[in-house]
Formats: C-alpha cells, sequence, structure tokens
C-alpha cells in the first residue's frame, strides 16, 4: 500500500535527520489514523485469541520472563499473518530504505511484535541491546491508543544523553525511533489496557550463537 505523498516523505527526511543528531524523534500521526486502528483491533483479536504471551528479557536462547523487569505480553509478527500487519511491515520497508539510503547503516531486517501492557504493566529502564549480540540498532515503536492521557500513565521515558528526560504518551499513530545503543527508557506503569508495535531494525552482522 503505497503512502509516499509529500507529506510522508517529508517526515521521513525529518525522522533519517533527528536520528542522525540528536538520535531520537516523535513523529505524532506518522501512521494514518485508519491504518493503526486496523492493526489495534488486530492486535486485539490475537488477544482474545490468547496468542500474546509473557515477553522475554534477553536474546532468543537465553531469554527469560522476569516480571520484575517487564510485564507486558507479545507477539512476534511474521509476514502474511494479517493484511494490516503486512501493510504496516511494507511502510516499515520504505522507512528502512530511507536509513539506508541517508546513512548507509546497513539495515537488513525488521524484528518486530505487538505488545499489550495490561493495566498496571510497566518496563523497567533498559537499553534495546543484548550483551552479546549487537545488531538492533534502530528502535521503533508505533503506538495504538485512542485519546491517550497524561493520567493514564503508561509514557515512554527517554533518558537523553544530556542527563533530562522524554515522556511520550502512546497515542493512536505516533511513531517513536531512537538509537538502539543510545538511549536508555522504560515504559512507566500504565493505568489503562495500553497497545504498542515494537521493532528493531538489525543490521548486519554475525549470529552470536
Ligand atoms: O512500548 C514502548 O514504549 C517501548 C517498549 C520497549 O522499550 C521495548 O519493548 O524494548
Ligand atoms: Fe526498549
Amino acid at each position: 500500500m503505497p503512502l509516499p505523498t509529500p507529506v510522508w516523505q517529508a517526515s521521513l527526511d525529518h525522522l533519517v535527520e533527528q536520528l542522525v543528531e540528536p538520535g531520537w524523534c516523535v513523529l505524532p500521526g506518522f501512521i494514518p489514523a485508519q491504518i493503526a486502528r486496523e492493526l489495534a483491533d488486530q492486535a486485539r483479536l490475537w488477544q482474545q485469541a490468547d496468542l500474546l504471551t509473557p515477553a522475554a528479557v534477553g536474546r532468543a536462547g537465553g531469554a527469560e520472563v522476569r516480571e520484575a523487569i517487564r510485564s507486558d505480553i507479545t507477539l512476534w509478527l511474521e509476514p502474511g499473518m494479517s493484511a494490516a500487519t503486512d501493510r504496516y511491515l511494507a511502510l516499515t520497508e520504505q522507512l528502512r530504505e530511507a536509513l539506508n539510503g541517508a546513512l548507509f547503516l546497513g539495515l537488513e531486517a525488521l524484528e518486530c511484535h505487538f505488545a499489550v501492557f495490561p493495566e498496571g504493566a510497566y518496563y523497567k529502564k533498559h537499553l534495546d541491546r543484548f550483551r552479546d549480540d549487537d545488531r538492533r540498532t534502530i528502535s521503533v515503536v508505533l503506538y495504538l491508543n485512542e485519546h491517550w492521557q497524561a493520567e493514564d500513565g503508561g509514557t515512554l521515558r527517554l533518558y537523553l544523553p544530556d542527563g533530562s528526560t522524554q515522556d511520550v504518551l502512546p497515542e493512536l499513530g505516533t511513531l517513536v525511533c531512537f538509537r538502539s545503543a543510545l538511549l536508555p527508557h522504560e515504559v512507566m506503569p500504565a493505568a489503562r489496557e495500553r497497545l504498542s508495535l515494537t521493532g528493531w531494525f538489525l543490521r548486519r552482522g554475525e549470529m552470536p550463537w
């Protein structure tokens, strides 16, 4: 589903620029509301079918479920799972090409999962890099919640290199991108169910196993 309007292209360019400096970017309305709603509906269907499972901390193989660190439930996306998710994957492909074209990052794939934070769930401060695998290069999170208010909690808190913090409301259609190795971040406890689609662009590299 092609979206390359001049507006979309301008926000892609802005995003690429911001990832160079300061290394992060928040784009409200980056994904049109209709597409974001379809993704939210799809996530809920899979949630009702019990397909989401407690998220693990760490890399496949060494991964373990640790509720003291995070308490969301997730489902990894694969091509062909649904029209809505395929549409989103096609959009992220445009983003990947833009990043590679402008920044020569050698990003070769996106790994991506739906995440549901039930009421009260959180994800403590962390970096999106594993000790033994540094292929995660750009983190990209799309939020899928209508009318999110500050009192709903669940903000993404970015810890910036200058010591300040930046809070992002997980509002429908907002996309956040940041350099995975640069910014520690956390998800504050959500006061209502919070839906997102979290992904990481992986650069080429040896698999560590
Ligand atoms: O949902 C978010 O805002 C961020 C989630 C996150 O940090 C992660 O899954 O690594
Ligand atoms: Fe993270």
